[in-house]
């Protein structure tokens, strides 16, 4: 059985998904603080609770017969790392570090780890490889950083045997659009634009119009959801069949879209017309974050599948279908 933490998110539940149609065994332990119950898949075993709680994680621990655990659960916005680092700071770290040391005294020793582009900040070259600097320029990087320094550290003296996974920018929705992004407040570009298409915000704003880049908007490497999940099921098959190995993969499409681009194609595939208004900057973006994927296929043999107008066209399939998300 694999345990899934935060399952209930919008990428904990397209993985949880397709484990299952895979035939694994699947528990989720959520607080649901930003996942839903409606995202669980009726098959999985849900648990509702806190990943800092030490005493449920014993209890888990010691009624199911955990292999491998997938820790999705964090705070998972920039702007808001930037306001209230503390929160970033127990809720991703603390509470991981607690996650880590219960884990490690049931024996259980493989971890695959949602980490981030943003653990890189600022690249030097147009685009990014594992082995490129990491300087996070915000909170939120910062707090993944530290999870993968511990998981170094633990797999060199405590046999933990990890892969993190450094998602750029993901999007899109399951093809069935049972599943999707819901979000409150939503912050990210795909969504936000495709609910102003829907009519339920007055305009699209831009967050910053005078970067270094082609069009003065900053650029970002969108990846499918369900490419993410393919990648997921590949990493735990490593960490299965090799019981040495830890390593660390980026997951993006290593293609770059302006926030202009992303515009202008939602527009195109839903035949409407946005308003745009521009912004000033966003505090913590770095101008452009476009992913090297090469290690990753080289060594898990990953294929993405899903091009971007699969990535948007998915997305406002779910929209459309559920226009008020979940039920709440
Ligand atoms: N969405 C992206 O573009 C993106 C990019 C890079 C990395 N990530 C990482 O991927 C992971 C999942 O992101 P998401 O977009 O699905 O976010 P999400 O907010 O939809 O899902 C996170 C889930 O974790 C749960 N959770 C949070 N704190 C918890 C706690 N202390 N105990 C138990 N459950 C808790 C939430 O209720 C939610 O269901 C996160 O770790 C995030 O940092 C996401
Ligand atoms: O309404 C919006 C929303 C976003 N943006 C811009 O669009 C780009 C993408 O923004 P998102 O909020 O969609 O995504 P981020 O790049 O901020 O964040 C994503 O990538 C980060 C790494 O940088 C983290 O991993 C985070 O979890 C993940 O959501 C950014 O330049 C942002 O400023 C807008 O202009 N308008």
């Amino acid at each position: 059985m694999i345990l899934v933490t935060g399952g209930a998110g919008y990428i904990g539940s397209h993985v949880t998904r397709d484990m299952l149609v895979k035939g694994y065994k699947v528990a989720v332990l959520d607080n649901l603080s930003t996942g839903h119950l409606e995202a669980v898949d009726k098959r999985a075993i849900f648990i509702f609770g806190d990943i800092g709680d030490e005493r449920l994680l014993e209890q888990v621990f010691k009624r199911f017969p955990i292999r491998a655990v997938m820790h999705f659960s964090s705070s998972c916005l920039v702007g808001e790392s930037v306001r209230n680092p503390m929160k970033y700071y127990q809720n991703n770290v603390e509470k991981t570090i607690r996650l880590i040391n219960k884990m490690l005294a049931h024996q259980i020793t493989r971890l695959i780890f949602s980490s981030t582009c943003a653990t890189y900040g600022i690249p030097t070259g147009t685009v990014l490889t594992e082995d490129h600097g990491l300087h996070p320029i915000n909170p939120y990087g910062r707090s993944k950083l530290m999870i993968e320094t511990i998981l170094k550290d633990l797999s060199e003296s405590n046999g933990l045997h990890y892969v993190s996974l450094r998602y750029f920018n993901v999007a899109g929705a399951h093809p069935s659009a049972e599943i999707g992004e819901d979000h409150f407040p939503e912050t990210h570009l795909i969504p936000n634009v495709l609910q102003h298409l829907q009519g339920k915000t007055k305009e699209v704003s831009i967050f910053g119009g005078d970067y270094h880049t082609p069009d003065g908007t900053c650029v970002r490497d969108y990846i499918h959801v369900c490419d993410l999940s393919d990648a997921h099921i590949l990493a735990l098959e490593y960490l299965v069949q090799s019981n040495l190995v830890s390593d660390i993969f980026n997951l993006g499409n290593e293609r770059g879209y302006s926030v202009l681009d992303i515009i202008k194609s939602c527009e195109a595939i839903t035949n409407r017309q946005a308003r745009v208004k521009v912004l000033p900057k966003r505090f913590g973006d770095p101008p452009l974050l476009v992913a090297s994927s090469e290690k990753i296929r080289n060594v898990l043999g990953w294929i993405p599948k899903h091009n971007l107008e699969q990535i948007i066209r998915t997305a406002w399939n779910w929209h459309e279908k559920h226009p008020e998300g979940f039920p709440k």
